[in-house]
């Protein structure tokens, strides 16, 4: 039976070779030696993340990413295309890598070893392009990302985007363009004691709906009608914790794109994370 086209969805952000070495405990701030673990070489980035997701769940998608004709940049192509994510790269003098101290608990120290050029004009205009043809676009916290977002406020636009603040504090000025662009915005409570008031401060400055990931303990959301709903997370077998908020993102998305009801979303975000929880990799298509 022939497949109803989904909506086109663009996702624009980083895109990463990192490498994840696993200790008993993050290391203090002192000189010492600590044992790795494991240690590991794979995909990340937010919104490769993303955008493997939103494939996985068929959702029509195209990750516009910063890659350089490096080795780590074949290495990320080479796992997108098994991940069978449509990408529109553009160019970069580095390719952007991480080393991700992480603990089995899914606590992690981040280190950015190398982060994409600055985008030029051209690059940014071409994203553009594509984000005024989509039918929803994905922004995500990175440079090219903020050019976009500042652009919109400036030029106004018509596609609904989306953006994932992470571990937004309320206050980061980096972040304050994202929030007064989305429509939706997705965060985690990791800066903060009072998620439901983190979430209305985003709603008072723009989005009509704020979703925040708990972890272990699930999610909330609250719209910009004062409607409130949770999720728990289901139970996983989790090999590595990377990549779990963006499964999250994806799954809700493509609930959304199908019309469920706030309830199913948040469910179908939480049933999303499972596929990344129980990966090493931050979706099974990679490894
Ligand atoms: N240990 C766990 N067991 C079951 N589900 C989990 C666990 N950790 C996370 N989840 C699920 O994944 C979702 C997203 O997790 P979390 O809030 O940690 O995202 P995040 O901090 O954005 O993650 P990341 O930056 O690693 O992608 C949670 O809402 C929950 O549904
Ligand atoms: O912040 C990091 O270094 C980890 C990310 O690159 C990770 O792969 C990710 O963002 C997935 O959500």
């Amino acid at each position: 039976m022939p497949r109803t086209p989904s909506p086109s969805v663009v996702v624009v952000g980083p895109a990463s070779w990192n490498q994840l070495v696993v200790l008993d405990r993050l290391p203090e701030p002192v000189p010492h030696m600590q044992f790795a673990l494991a240690d590991t070489s794979t995909l990340g980035g937010t919104s490769a993340g993303k955008a493997l997701h939103l494939a996985g769940l068929d959702v029509d998608t195209v990750l516009h990413a910063l890659v350089a004709d490096d080795d780590p940049g074949d290495r990320v192509r080479a796992a997108l295309r098994a991940g069978a994510v449509p990408v529109r790269e553009h160019p970069s003098e580095r390719t952007e890598r991480h080393l991700n101290l992480m603990t089995e608990a899914g606590e992690r120290v981040s280190l950015y070893l190398a982060t994409p050029s600055s985008p030029d004009s051209g690059i940014v205009d071409a994203i553009e392009d594509a984000v005024r043809a989509a039918e929803l676009a994905v922004i995500d916290l990175s440079e090219v990302g903020a050019a976009l977002v500042e652009r919109r406020l400036r030029l106004g636009g018509e596609t609904p985007i989306w953006t994932d603040l992470h571990d937004y504090d309320g206050a980061s000025a980096f972040h304050e363009p994202f929030v007064r662009t989305a429509e939706v915005v997705f965060m985690n409570d990791d800066a903060t004691d009072d998620p439901w008031a983190l979430m209305q401060s985003c709603l008072d400055r723009g989005p009509r709906l704020a979703v925040c990931t708990l972890g272990v303990r699930g999610a909330i959301a609250l719209t910009a009608a004062g409607e409130r709903a949770s999720t728990p997370a289901h139970p996983a077998d989790v090999v590595d914790t990377n990549g779990a908020g963006d499964a999250f993102f994806a799954g809700f998305l493509a609930a959304t794109l199908r019309g469920a009801s706030l309830d199913e979303r948040l469910d179908a975000g939480a049933r999303q994370a499972v596929v990344a929880l129980e990966s090493a990799h931050l979706h099974p298509s990679v490894g």
